[in-house]
């Protein structure tokens, strides 16, 4: 990581505000969208997300909010396909947005090409900070910034997509995402992903991981994506392990990677 031992002391010297702002950048990713301006590439992706979600109600059988918690966000879209059958395949999705933007609303991207092979979809939403801050804080969402995929596959196996994500939420104390996130450093290292999976088995020991960062991803959120991984505990090191891989997508950028999942004949949606 980065020095940022300089914050939070009164008299912050040049090379500690020169870190703060490397920081605040790496962990922006709009800025590091190559096709788009910053703020126009927030808004294509939340356009095209607005329109699948649209497209999505319009033209499959669907249950709209459907509460799965006590808090008032926490709520699912579920999306079916024209066959019914007594089980499903069903794929599961966890905005992104630094835990403080996005809803289920925008974000039905994938729902066209899965349903359309007999997949089911679920957008899942969750209060957002500052409201669901604690939350948020204590949840297992914390495990991405980006997406999180549980996918049951056509083969019956479970997995999970890890889109772009951050797994070591230290960072962030430092950056900008944190006024609305309010994370102390001890909330950063107890939600971790990166510090507890070390512990943490799959319940299914068939669970596959696919570990995803963009090309134009900035180099935190490679290091990020890639350091996930390593810690992930190997197939081949203990028993009930993850079977994991990383793959770094090529040509897109951290909002391409889910815009894409729009198209049938996208990498990620195969
Ligand atoms: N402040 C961030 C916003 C951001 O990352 C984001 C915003 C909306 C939906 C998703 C986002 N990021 C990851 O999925 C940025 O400008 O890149």
């Amino acid at each position: 990581m980065m020095d940022v031992s300089g914050v939070g002391f009164p008299n912050l010297m040049g090379p500690h505000v020169c870190a703060l702002q490397e920081l605040e950048n790496q962990y922006c990713p709009s800025r590091w969208v190559v096709r788009l301006g910053a703020e126009e590439s927030l808004r294509t992706y939340s356009q095209i997300g607005i329109e699948a979600t649209a497209r999505a109600q319009a033209t499959r059988k669907s249950l709209l909010h459907v509460p799965y918690g006590d808090g008032e966000g926490e709520k699912v879209d579920i999306y079916f396909p024209d066959e019914s059958a007594e089980a499903l395949p069903f794929f599961l999705f966890f905005h992104g947005g630094y835990w403080q933007s996005g809803s289920k609303d925008e974000s039905a991207f994938m729902v066209d090409p899965l349903t359309a092979q007999g997949v089911a979809v679920v957008i899942v939403a969750y209060d957002i900070a500052p409201k669901g801050n604690g939350v948020v804080a204590a949840g297992p969402r914390a495990s991405s910034s980006c997406s999180l995929c549980r996918h049951p596959g056509p083969d019956g196996r479970p997995g999970f997509f890890l889109v772009s994500g951050v797994f070591d939420l230290e960072p962030i104390v430092y950056t900008s995402q944190n006024v609305a996130l309010q994370l102390t450093l001890e909330d950063a290292q107890r939600n971790s992903p990166s510090l507890k999976v070390a512990q943490a088995q799959p319940v299914d020991p068939t669970c596959r991981v696919l570990v995803v960062v963009g090309q134009f991803d900035s180099p935190e959120f490679h290091r990020q994506s890639w350091e996930f991984y390593q810690v992930l505990p190997a197939q081949t090191l203990c028993q009930g392990a993850w079977k994991a891989s990383f793959e770094e997508l090529h040509d897109v950028d951290h909002f391409e990677i889910v815009e894409n999942l729009t198209q049938k004949d996208n990498v990620l949606t195969q």
